[in-house]
């Protein structure tokens, strides 16, 4: 049986949250005008009452914000070199193994005070089940994790994982997991690599300024970074620390629990000494905040690939930035164009800026295949005079102007077209290209299918030592992972059929 949430008044955390936010001068009590609630998203926040436009919900003090000029007084100087991700992440790791895992070799830390921030980290996620990376982790073992990630013999964090990974319910999660990565939409799947690497690199940098140093006692694994890493991902805010881009986040008690919805204006607005978050001002075109209303704002103009592989969830139908990534369908068509014709052509793309990131688009109306796509086609079916397509006229400087003066003129928007010929044979070749994303996604949508029937086959609950509450609740986050991923492939089956039909 899943417990019953609790609620803004039962939420022992949010209480001790609320108390701590109190200490500081110049605070102003969340709870006067906005309540915790539980819902689809996690936790969010909603009105009490019927807000004016433009009215200061929420001011978390400069100092109640964990970001690199309030951690960077808190240690020395060797660590002042961590990006803002991995300095975040590190202290993170150290505090969640520090006050949730105490044992022998953080035990002499645990004996000091508890750490300053410690109310705000009590209220950060401890799981992360629907995010990518969480998956790719925990579909390994310790041992594997240990060799992967260069771990060393101490980690305490892959020890405790090393106990447990024995049990029925661990070895379930294990397969789920790597079934989740199996059914990846391969949108989802490039950019999951990406954030695999970046958090491998932080890791790394942050491991190598620990050892080196004997200043800060404690203790910090693979896991306990992989949860202060994460909880930076999904929930830091843009704020103004140095010049440099990477460092400007900040991590921010309450404001964190605002929720996701695209499109919207009103976002956290930093004060001189406060990051304030408003409601939607008259003008701002956001709806009205009434009571009970949920508080939102837009975490980027992201499509569902993006906020599944980042943040661990999807919108569906109403995201507008959903958009299918066919980069490899069309490489695959100028690959096969003979005499070297397709090389020299995507050498004009790359010197032009136009190769790769090309994407048919959901839109706000109508599914439409990006310019980028249009202007690599009609290149793809703009003959070249035959010397042209020799290897060694690898790129558009090579080229005469001539010959590719056409499709220039349609590039810069002095013609429509290259020629009604060449516009037929591009609509032909993207209803091609549309087509077999189509096939594509709806064998991803079988294959999301056939995994789930597979786990309904499962008992619910594995009959373990380890409680049947913790294995249900693997069981809904996994099939809320499952559903993520069939929503993405369903997305993109219904966009290419619109931008195949509309050719
Ligand atoms: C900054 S936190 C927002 C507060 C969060 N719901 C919580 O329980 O603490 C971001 C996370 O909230 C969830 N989230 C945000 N917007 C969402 C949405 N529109 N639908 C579903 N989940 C959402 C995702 O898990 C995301 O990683």
């Amino acid at each position: 049986m899943v417990s019953s949430p609790p609620s803004s008044e039962t939420d022992e955390e949010w209480k001790a949250l609320l108390a701590w936010l109190a200490t500081f001068p110049g605070h102003q009590d969340p709870e006067k005008d906005v309540k915790l609630v539980h819902n689809a998203a996690g936790r969010g926040l909603v009105a009490r009452g019927d807000v004016p436009p433009n009215t200061t919900l929420i001011s978390i003090p400069n100092a109640a914000l964990l970001n690199l000029r309030t951690l960077r007084p808190l240690y020395p100087k060797p660590f002042h070199t961590l990006t803002a991700t991995q300095f975040l992440s590190l202290h993170l790791a150290l505090q969640f193994r520090r006050h949730l895992s105490p044992s022998a070799s953080s035990r002499a830390a645990g004996k000091a005070p508890a750490d300053r921030y410690w109310p705000f980290l009590a209220t950060l996620p401890r799981r992360f089940p629907t995010v990518p990376l969480w998956w790719s982790v925990y579909s390994r073992t310790a041992a594997t994790l240990r060799a992967d990630f260069d771990a060393e013999t101490t980690d305490e964090s892959l020890d405790e994982l090393e106990k447990a990974e024995k049990g029925a319910r661990e070895a379930r999660g294990r397969r789920r997991f790597a079934e989740l990565l199996g059914v990846m939409p391969a949108g989802v799947r490039r950019r999951t690599e990406e954030i695999a690497d970046k958090f491998k690199a932080d890791w790394a940098a942050a491991r190598k300024v620990w050892t080196s140093q004997h200043d800060v006692s404690g203790a910090w694994g693979l896991l306990d970074f992989l949860l202060g890493w994460l909880n930076v991902n999904t929930r830091c805010i843009w704020f103004s620390v140095d010049s440099s881009k990477d460092n400007n986040l900040t991590l921010c008690p309450v404001i964190d629990m605002i929720n996701h919805v695209p499109g919207r204006a009103t976002k956290p607005h930093p004060e001189l000494a406060a990051l304030t978050f408003h409601a939607p001002t008259s003008s701002s075109g956001d709806p009205p905040l009434r009571d009970g209303d949920e508080l939102a704002f837009s975490y980027g103009a992201h499509e569902d690939s993006m906020l599944c592989a980042e943040y661990g969830f999807v919108v569906g139908r109403d995201n507008e930035y959903n958009a299918v990534e066919i980069d490899r369908f069309v490489e695959a068509l100028f690959d096969a164009q003979e005499g070297g014709e397709g090389e020299v052509k995507k050498g004009v793309l790359r010197d032009e800026g136009y190769w790769g990131d090309m994407t048919l688009q959901s839109g706000t109306d109508t599914p439409h295949a990006s310019w980028r796509v249009l202007v690599a086609l009609r290149l793809l079916h703009h003959r070249l005079p035959s010397h042209a397509s020799s290897p060694s006229a690898s790129s558009a400087a090579l080229l005469s102007a001539d010959a590719l003066a056409p499709w220039y003129h349609v590039l810069t928007g002095a013609a429509e077209r290259i020629s009604p010929a060449n516009e037929k044979k591009v609509a032909a070749t993207l209803k091609g290209v549309c087509d077999a994303v189509r096939r594509e996604a709806a064998e991803g949508g079988k294959r999301c299918d056939a995994i789930q029937l597979r786990w309904d086959k499962e008992p619910r609950s594995v009959k373990a030592v380890e409680g049947a509450e913790e294995a249900d609740r693997d069981d809904e986050e996994a099939r809320a992972s499952l559903d993520m991923l069939r929503t993405i492939w369903r997305e993109e089956e219904r966009i290419a059929g619109a931008v195949a039909e509309a050719q």
